[in-house]
């Protein structure tokens, strides 16, 4: 069966991901009318004649319009990629150092989507906290956080790069925190279907370092991140079935795990861990659950995303 065309898909944020995300959802041929918002009105529309320019050229069917978040309630799917400005001196848990100044944001942006019963997928860090932030003050029952599908998909070049295999012949996860709670679930990793050595010292350098020479050398990640909600939305809306490592609500807490989208609707698949990655994966989601009560948010509205 040809699935369902796209309709619209709403970006909230035009700065490097929003940007990003923008154009290559407009290059994808994804969404057939692509809505822009900024807190900044001439930025947004400053992006959507930008983009305008690219729809002729690539003769792609998007129409794009920059909009306020409220006309987003129509939209197929919303990708949040705000950020506030603030100055990030942390040295160790660099995402998690945006948690209160991204709050607010996320609050006002979830309570103007009350009700939005489309896809929300977050990209704004720290991702795993946020996504919670968004789903819980909004009530939205699909919202997932774009962060251990980058960390996953950074781990499977890695890999292969040092095992020297083509990317494709990998199969593992990174799940739990998008930041320095990762977890590298190496003891389930296949190459070519068969269980993998995985040498995880040099993997841990490369996902710390990865993400800082690509800002060093380009100001900020915005390909990855972009790249990672191309392939979430076309399993999220059900253009493909698929794997992609989400944060969303499970047993109870929020981290990223595997989901399984089969026709638009996720299935969680978390992989067997042994002892380590248990007692990581068990201090990563402790240590979100207390992040995220610091942030002192209201008391929450059931959601109805459950995935088992
Ligand atoms: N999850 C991931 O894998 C991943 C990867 C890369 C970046 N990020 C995160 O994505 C976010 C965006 O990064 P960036 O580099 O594009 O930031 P940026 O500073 O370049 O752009 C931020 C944009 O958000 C807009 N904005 C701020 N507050 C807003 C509000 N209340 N309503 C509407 N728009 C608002 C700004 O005007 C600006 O256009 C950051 O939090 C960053 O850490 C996440």
């Amino acid at each position: 069966m040809t699935p369902a065309p796209v309709d619209t898909v709403g970006v909230i944020g035009a700065g490097a991901v929003g940007q990003t995300v923008a154009a290559t959802l407009l290059a994808s041929n994804l969404p057939g009318r692509l809505l822009v918002v900024s807190r900044v009105w001439d930025q947004a529309a400053a992006l959507a004649a930008d983009l305008d320019d690219m729809r002729h050229t690539t003769a792609s069917r998007a129409r794009v319009e920059a909009c306020e978040a409220e006309a987003l309630a129509h939209c197929t799917a919303v990708v949040v990629a705000v950020r506030a400005a603030f100055t990030n001196t942390s040295t160790a848990n660099v995402r998690m150092a945006g948690a209160t100044a991204n709050a607010p944001a996320i609050r006002t942006l979830a309570t103007s989507l009350r009700g939005y019963q489309g896809t929300v997928l977050v990209v704004t860090n720290p991702v795993d906290l946020m996504t919670r932030l968004f789903a819980e003050n909004s009530g939205c029952p699909r919202v997932y956080g774009i962060g251990s599908n980058l960390d996953s998909a950074r781990y499977r070049l890695t890999l292969a790069r040092l095992l020297n295999v083509p990317a494709t012949a990998v199969r593992g996860h990174v799940i739990g925190e998008h930041g320095d709670g990762a977890v590298v679930c190496a003891s389930s990793t296949t190459v070519n279907g068969t269980p993998a050595d995985v040498p995880l010292t040099e993997v841990r350098t490369e996902l710390r370092t990865r993400p800082q020479r690509i800002s060093a050398g380009v100001g900020r990640t915005r390909s990855g991140p972009a790249g990672a909600v191309l392939s979430t939305l076309r399993k999220a809306l059900g253009l493909a079935d698929g794997t992609e490592e989400l944060t969303c609500h499970h047993r109870g807490d929020w981290l990223g795990i595997p989901l399984h989208f089969t026709s638009g609707q996720p299935r969680a698949c978390p992989p067997a861990l042994n002892a380590d990655e248990d007692a990581q994966l068990t201090a990563t989601t402790t240590k979100l659950r207390a992040a995220y009560q610091t942030l002192g948010h209201p008391a929450p509205p059931p959601t109805s995303l459950e995935t088992t």
